[in-house]
C-alpha cells in the first residue's frame, strides 16, 4: 500500500519548471493556506499553474497511471479509471512558513508525492507514515505512492524549502472506492 520509486518520474529540469512556475505565480496571487479542510498546506492548485497542468497531463497518462497500475492494480476494479481529482505545489519553509503537515488520511483512493527539490535543500522532511513509524525520504523527481487511507504527514524541516507535487488520484465511476479501500488500511 506504499511505494517508494528508485528512480526519479520527472527530471531535474522538469522539476525546476514546475518550482519556477509556482513561486511565479505565487509572486502575483500567493500561495494558497486554506485549501484543505482539517490539514491546510501551503499550497498552489494546478489551475493555477497553466505550464505545470500541460505537463502533467501527458506525464499521468505515460508514466504516473501506468506506474499506478502496476502498484495497486491488483486492488482496483478498473485501473484504467485512475484520474486525478486534485493536484498541487506544496511548498513548506523553515524560515517562516509552513514546516510540517500533522498526520492525516487524504480523501482519495492513491494519492502520490514527487519531490520537486533536492534533499540537500533541507534538513528533516520526507513522508511521514505511522504503519513504518518513520518518515520516507525521496531526492529530485522521485515519487512516493500510497493508498490515500493511510496515516501519513509532512515530516518537519527545520531548515530550508522543500517543495513537493502531490496528487489525489480517484476511480472515475467508483464513488464509494475510497471507502472500501479505506477499510483495508484503517488499522494501519
Ligand atoms: O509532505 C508530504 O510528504 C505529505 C503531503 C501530504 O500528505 C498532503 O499534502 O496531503
Ligand atoms: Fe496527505
Amino acid at each position: 500500500m506504499l511505494h517508494k520509486t528508485k528512480f526519479p518520474i520527472f527530471t531535474k529540469e522538469e522539476c525546476e519548471r514546475i518550482v519556477n512556475e509556482a513561486e511565479d505565480i505565487a509572486s502575483k496571487i500567493e500561495w494558497t493556506k486554506n485549501r484543505h479542510g482539517n490539514f491546510p498546506t501551503t499550497d498552489l492548485p494546478l489551475v493555477e499553474l497553466p505550464e505545470t497542468m500541460r505537463f502533467l497531463r501527458l506525464a499521468l497518462v505515460e508514466r504516473i497511471y501506468p506506474m499506478l497500475k502496476v502498484q495497486f492494480g491488483e486492488y482496483l476494479p478498473d485501473p484504467s479509471k485512475l484520474r486525478l481529482a486534485d493536484g498541487f505545489v506544496v511548498k513548506y519553509d523553515a524560515a517562516g512558513g509552513q514546516k510540517e503537515l500533522k498526520p492525516h488520511r487524504d480523501g482519495s483512493v492513491v494519492s502520490f508525492n514527487i519531490a520537486l527539490n533536492s534533499a540537500d535543500d533541507f534538513e528533516g522532511g520526507g513522508t511521514w507514515f505511522a504503519s513504518l513509524d518513520d518518515a520516507v525520504k525521496i531526492n529530485q523527481g522521485e515519487i512516493v505512492s500510497h493508498s490515500s487511507a493511510l496515516l501519513h504527514g509532512g515530516h518537519g524541516i527545520t531548515t530550508g524549502k522543500r517543495y513537493i507535487l502531490v496528487g489525489f488520484v480517484i476511480l472515475e465511476g467508483y464513488d464509494s472506492w475510497s471507502m472500501r479501500f479505506y477499510n483495508q488500511v484503517r488499522n494501519l
